[in-house]
């Protein structure tokens, strides 16, 4: 009988449940049990597939019968896998009373769920609306060795939370964890060990450093698939480029024209990438597809090549082979020049330990890891950087405040940069978030309240004033889903990219990438109203999962401007077709929400800016098409190998500029150095009030005060 439902087993859940039953973790799970129930916190540490994920949240349902158990998992594929897993052993639907799944655009939970499995963002959001994490009486933290930024705010509010609420439980879990860090951060808590895995994993290092490490790479794959007995093969890469270069060559040295060996003589393969920006149902079909099965020799391989999406919590059922390039992508922010770069590094042993966990689950596997013994040692940094670490804390600081704590004072378990918080107070600061005592304000808890970035958040709020709200959720709702303005499916040759050049030029704006991005979205929705969404985007080679994600958050985000509007705290406008100021009150709206970075043409120059704020050297992101005569732009900045580039720009008029925010730029021309930036800033601010340049200094009214709202 099932305890939780009441209800006999199925057959098909007695199979998988007497499976889990041999688990190593199933041993232990009565002394667990007991061990959350004397303690408030547990740390629980057990090789990869040795059952944490999937059966101490089922165990401690039975231990705590009316309370409810959030289960974090740290990437929407996970929690999903995970709560289908956890659905399947329970003999339960997911979205029922017993176990649901929350993450972002989903909630599939009922007032009454007793487990959900949670993506350690949405928990987050969870505790922001919440002001704390009172619902749940059981928190499990899995993977908390990966040290997400989302995780480790959870942590600290968890651990503020200790004091108060003293029937709270706290699990931490992990393979790789760093127990004395936990341990020495939750006083008095518990470890707990659990050893053996389902089955083995053998470790094979290369005989000698690679010459090329993608060439070894594909060797390896290639090995393993003509030479090595037994299941599928997972290959772990750093990015979605890189997925994508390994699939080709594959396809081309086993199946293509100059394929050594072929088809049946080696078993067919079928090979899917698998990465976060991919549409769920495609990450589906990747996990979900059985290995082809060849006309003489039977079966086939499946290869999936996946990113850090697939290195964590979940089961690949197949897999017996792991191939890691060792190599990871890392976004890091700079607070000097308020720049993100994206590093590509070697991942850490921590990261290799997880990684090589998904084979061995289902059967007996072998992990190949692209370095020798010693450079694997040597070269990988032990544990990976936290996330908090490298972000530019600006939503964090928000989010702390939200949920009613410091960030100077935050218990982080590791701690930001203060330069880092610094810059984000201040920029929170301009954007009217904080006031100077670094309290949130009004306005803060509206930004906060935007499921988007605090600027695109801000701008939306802005765009109450200008009457084009609609037309700003459409294009902040498209830069959310696209990160940025992703929107096209990656070429892989020469013929696509041509082909995407001509799709680029037909929905490009002259006055750059946020009306472009802004005439994709459009032309989308009007082929969605005419049902004709899949030919729309397939001639288009745009990525469906990005347009129906920016729908998603432009729903939440219409639903709280209405509501907004109906409190009479905003009002929300929507520009007519016919507005002959139509794109200039959009552009001016996304000026004034971007006034912190903007940047200038440097005099003279075909490719270079400079930003007003920092006097930082960037170039335009060559998909950006400007004119000449463009001076101005506003825009968000990334860092590369060849320096750094304004990834979204456009271009506005200086006069434009200054009236979008009038406040700021006339006292921002107080506080610049001498140079282009302000010569050109007195300059207008003379020809639109009519002083002479050498008054515009002294006659106009002195700096305001930051704003304290
Ligand atoms: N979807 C699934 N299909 C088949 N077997 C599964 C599935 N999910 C889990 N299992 C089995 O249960 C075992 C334990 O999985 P579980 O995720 O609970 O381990 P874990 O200790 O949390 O691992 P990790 O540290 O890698 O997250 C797996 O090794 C596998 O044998």
């Amino acid at each position: 009988m099932n305890p939780i439902t009441n209800k006999p087993y199925s057959a098909n859940c007695k199979a998988v449940r007497a499976a889990a039953a041999k688990l190593p973790v199933a041993q232990a799970l009565p002394k667990l049990r007991q061990t959350i129930r004397d303690n408030r916190v547990t740390i629980l540490v057990g090789e990869t597939g040795s059952g944490k994920t999937t059966q101490l949240p089922q165990a401690l349902l039975e231990e705590f019968p009316h309370e409810r158990i959030v289960l974090t998992q740290n990437r929407q594929l996970a929690a999903r896998k995970v709560a289908d897993r956890l659905a399947q052993e329970l003999d339960v639907e997911v979205g029922g009373d017993i176990v649901g799944l929350k993450h972002k655009g989903c909630n599939l939970t009922t007032p009454a769920t007793r487990l959900t499995v949670i993506t350690d963002g949405s928990l987050l959001m969870q505790a922001k609306a919440e002001q704390n994490l009172q619902s749940p009486k059981v928190v499990i933290i899995d993977d908390a060795h990966e040290h997400t930024a989302a995780t480790d705010l959870i942590l600290g509010l968890l651990k503020s939370l200790t004091k108060s609420l003293d029937d709270l439980k706290i699990v931490i879990m992990s393979a790789t964890i760093d127990t004395d860090l936990f341990r020495q951060y939750f006083e008095g808590a518990v470890v707990e060990t659990v050893s053996g895995r389902s089955y083995g994993v053998e470790i094979v290092y290369l005989p000698e450093p690679p010459m090329s490490e993608f060439d070894a790479l594909l060797d390896v794959i290639i090995h393993v698939h003509l030479y090595e007995k037994g299941g599928d093969i997972l290959v772990f890469v750093s990015g979605v480029k890189e997925a994508l270069k390994v699939i080709n060559h594959v396809q081309a040295a086993l199946t293509g024209p100059k394929a050594c060996m072929k088809g049946d003589e080696v078993g067919p393969i079928e090979i899917f990438p698998l990465y976060s920006q991919l549409a769920a149902e495609k990450q589906d079909t990747a996990v979900n597809s059985v290995a082809p099965v060849g006309r003489t020799i039977g079966k086939g391989r499946k290869i999936i090549v996946a990113t850090n999406i697939a290195e964590t919590s979940i089961t690949l059922v197949g897999v017996t082979h792991v191939i890691d390039s060792g190599r990871v992508k890392v976004k890091v922010w700079d607070p000097r020049s308020e720049c993100w770069t994206l590093h590509d590094l070697w991942a850490s042993k921590d990261v290799a330990a997880q990684r090589a966990g998904r084979a061995g689950r289902t059967a007996p596997g072998k992990a190949y890891r692209m370095a020798t013994r010693e450079g694997f040692h040597s070269q990988l940094p032990n544990r990976s950087v936290a996330g908090i670490q490298v972000c530019d804390m600006i939503g964090e600081s928000l989010n702390i405040l939200t949920m009613g704590l410091n960030p100077i004072t935050f218990p982080y378990i590791v701690a930001p940069a203060t330069e880092t918080v610094m810059t984000a107070f201040g920029i929170l600061q301009k954007l009217g978030a904080i006031n100077p005592r670094g309290e949130l304000t009004e306005s803060g808890k509206a930004i906060s309240g935007l499921p988007c970035s605090p600027y695109n958040a801000y701008t939306v709020l802005l765009s109450e004033s200008f009457g084009c709200t609609s037309q700003i959720l459409s294009i902040v709702s498209i830069i959310e889903a696209s990160e940025g303005g992703q929107v096209f499916v990656q070429p892989t040759n020469e013929e696509e990219k041509k082909a995407l050049g001509k799709i680029c030029a037909f929905f490009q704006h002259p006055s750059g990438d946020h009306l472009t991005l802004f005439n994709i979205y459009m032309a989308y929705r009007q082929a969605s109203l005419d049902n004709k969404t899949d030919e729309f985007v397939k001639e288009n080679t745009l990525r469906k999962s990005v347009l129906r994600d920016a729908d998603n958050t432009r729903s939440r985000l219409v639903g709280i401007m209405f509501n907004r509007a109906r409190n009479n705290k905003g009002t929300f406008r929507s520009l007519r077709d016919d507005d002959p100021m139509y794109y200039v009150k959009i552009i001016s709206a996304l000026a004034a929400g971007n006034f912190t970075r903007v940047a200038k043409r440097i005099p003279n120059s075909k490719t270079l800016f400079e930003t007003v704020r920092g006097g930082v050297t960037v170039t335009l992101d060559h998909h950006t098409k400007l004119s000449q005569s463009s001076e101005w732009v506003y825009n968000e900045l990334q860092g590369t190998k060849s320096g750094k580039v304004m990834r979204l720009a456009t271009a506005i008029v200086p006069e434009q500029l200054i009236k979008s925010f009038p406040v700021h730029w006339i006292d921002e021309q107080f506080f610049l150095p001498e140079g282009h930036i302000k010569d050109a800033l007195v300059k207008t601010i003379a020809n639109m009030t009519g002083l002479p340049e050498k008054d515009v200094l002294v006659a106009l009214p002195k700096p305001t005060k930051p704003r304290d709202n």
